[in-house]
């Protein structure tokens, strides 16, 4: 049996219920967190639902607080789920020493290096035992789910559509970070939770598995033209061209002006939703 989540708090909102809950994970072996937006429609009868992975730095708080996403969740009949971003305070020496590792940036890998691997498991986390408990303590339809995210969470979101065709119905990024392997954010995460052996960074690397794995829906990402890290990090360029030489169907739109903040994600956050209702509903 799945132990229910502690009920942190609760507020009303869009007619439905937002909710932050705590529990012991069994496979981070720590507390964590996560939130979750019930919409009205889930009180007579189970929805499908849509995971939300955040970016660097966030909890499962940034895109319940930042993008609106509650409002278009209610319209759609979807129930809405974001993980935090890593187990915290597991004691690993090191772990809050930098904004872009550790604490806050998990990469949704399941780590397989010392000491990560005692406690970095957002992988299994958010594949296997977030879904199992939701599934369990809320009224959901587990075979219609949807996953999305932001940068880090993008590519989290991208990894796990494709590393999982048969539990997910749709997926789509806001500014993923999709060339882990090549960028400096995905080089320093992988170096430290998977080690120096470059075949299991193909494992978690977005452009690298969609050249053997691909997704039977469109996938769906939007980055913005003024995004700070677009060419240093994000590399939009080698997905699409993953994407085209593995006859992927991509709709990458180019959002002209916008950066990488929740700003932007707020302002096409209804079309993502919309995106995963189509196929949720289908
Ligand atoms: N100054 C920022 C730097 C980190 C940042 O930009 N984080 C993004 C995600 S980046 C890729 O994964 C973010 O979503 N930040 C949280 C927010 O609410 O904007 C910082 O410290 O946040």
């Amino acid at each position: 049996m799945i132990s229910a989540p502690d009920l942190i708090s609760q507020t009303r909102c869009f007619d439905g219920t937002l909710g932050f809950y705590k529990h012991f994970s069994s496979s981070c072996r720590s507390e964590m967190k996560f939130s979750v937006y019930q919409p009205p429609q889930a009180i007579a009868s189970p929805v499908p639902v849509l995971y939300y992975l955040s970016g660097l730095t966030c909890t499962e708080e940034n895109v319940m607080a930042k993008s609106g996403v509650q409002q278009y969740a209610a319209e759609q009949g979807l129930m809405l789920v974001a993980s935090d971003t890593s187990p915290r305070d597991t004691g690993i020496p090191g772990e809050t020493d930098d904004w872009d590792f550790g604490i806050g940036a998990g990469f949704y890998v399941d780590a397989i290096a010392e000491p990560w691997s005692q406690h970095y498991q957002m992988y299994s986390y958010v594949v296997n035992e977030l879904p199992a408990l939701i599934a369990a303590h809320f009224p959901v339809l587990p075979d219609r789910q949807g996953i999305f995210g932001h940068s880090m969470g993008g590519h989290g979101a991208l990894v796990c559509a494709l590393k999982n065709r048969d539990r997910y119905r749709s997926v789509s990024a806001f500014a993923p970070i999709c060339a882990p392997m090549r960028c400096p954010w995905g080089q320093k995460a992988f170096t430290h939770y998977l080690g120096n052996d470059k075949t299991q960074w193909h494992t978690y690397d977005a452009s690298e598995l969609v050249l053997t794995a691909s997704f039977p829906g469109s996938i769906l990402i939007d980055q913005g033209g003024a995004d700070q890290f677009l060419n240093n990090q994000l590399m939009p360029d080698v997905f699409e061209q993953a994407c085209k030489t593995a006859g992927q169907s991509l709709i990458l739109r180019r959002q002209a002006g916008y950066d990488h903040s929740y700003y932007f994600i707020a302002t096409f956050i209804a079309d993502h939703v919309r995106h995963h209702a189509i196929a949720l509903y289908a």
